[in-house]
């Protein structure tokens, strides 16, 4: 027996419905919610204008933000044995930052990131949502935040790209740091899990699932 919390992380791309679905999730089992940091990364905006020119400060300040996060939520949470559930896995950093930073950058960035990564804690089951570009880009644009109002059709079909390469079987040992969670993959394109009950119930179902098979090892 564990007597650590449950961690579940939702990853995918930009607008893929993460964040709802943190959302619902929290209301249902009732977890602590872990939400990232995006208004108040002073970089973003100008990240959104100039991609190049700004993706070294923005990729570094969203990797020690979430790290932060993470030391925290492992102290005050996990190891209190509460329950979490986060719209995010670190691993985006890399997802995001092998898109934005020139070789030599991604490179360095990487050698930081294995570094402060392998004591933070990792999730026992991570929610991978994927959605077709068009539906993304209109999800993006229904949300209407104002910095990604220019969104380029093109970084977010390049993105869900990165998040397919990141998510198949074969790249998740490596990408995971040995500890391979449950991974329950979703194509959300044709879901509404936030208007329609039924879709809600086959999400939280593939969950307790999944942690179902976790018993063993947690308190659940
Ligand atoms: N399954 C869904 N069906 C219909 N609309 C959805 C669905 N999931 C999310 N949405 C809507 O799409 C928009 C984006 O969702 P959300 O903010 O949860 O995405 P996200 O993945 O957290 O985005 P980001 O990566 O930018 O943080 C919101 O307006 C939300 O209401
Ligand atoms: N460049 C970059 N690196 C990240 O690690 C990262 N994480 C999130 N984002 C952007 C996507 C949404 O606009 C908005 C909310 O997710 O912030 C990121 N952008």
């Amino acid at each position: 027996m564990n007597d650590r919390g449950i961690f579940i992380a939702i990853e995918g791309p930009i607008g893929v419905g993460k964040t709802t679905l943190a959302t619902i999730l929290n209301q249902h089992f009732n977890y602590t919610l872990l939400r990232e940091i995006v208004e108040e990364n002073p970089f973003l905006s100008k990240f959104y204008t100039d991609i190049k020119e700004y993706a070294l400060q923005t990729e570094a300040f969203f990797l020690f933000n979430r790290i932060k996060q993470l030391e925290d939520i492992e102290k005050y949470t996990l190891s209190k044995s509460q329950n979490v559930v986060s719209d995010y896995h670190i691993v985006k950093n890399l997802i995001f930052a092998g898109l934005t930073l020139d070789n030599m950058q991604f490179h360095r960035y990487k050698q930081m990131y294995n570094t402060f990564v392998t004591d933070l804690p990792q999730p026992d089951i991570i929610v991978y949502l994927n959605s077709d570009t068009d539906v993304l880009m209109r999800r993006i644009a229904m949300r209407d935040r104002s910095f990604e109002r220019q969104m380029d059709r093109n970084y977010i079909h390049e993105l869900s790209l990165e998040y397919k390469y990141y998510f198949n079987p074969l790249s998740i040992k490596h990408n995971f740091m040995g500890k391979e969670p449950i991974i329950i993959e979703i194509d959300n394109s044709n879901l509404d899990f936030l208007n329609n009950e039924n879709d809600r119930q086959f999400i939280i179902n593939k969950i307790e699932e999944a942690m179902t098979s976790l018993g063993g090892q947690h308190n659940v």
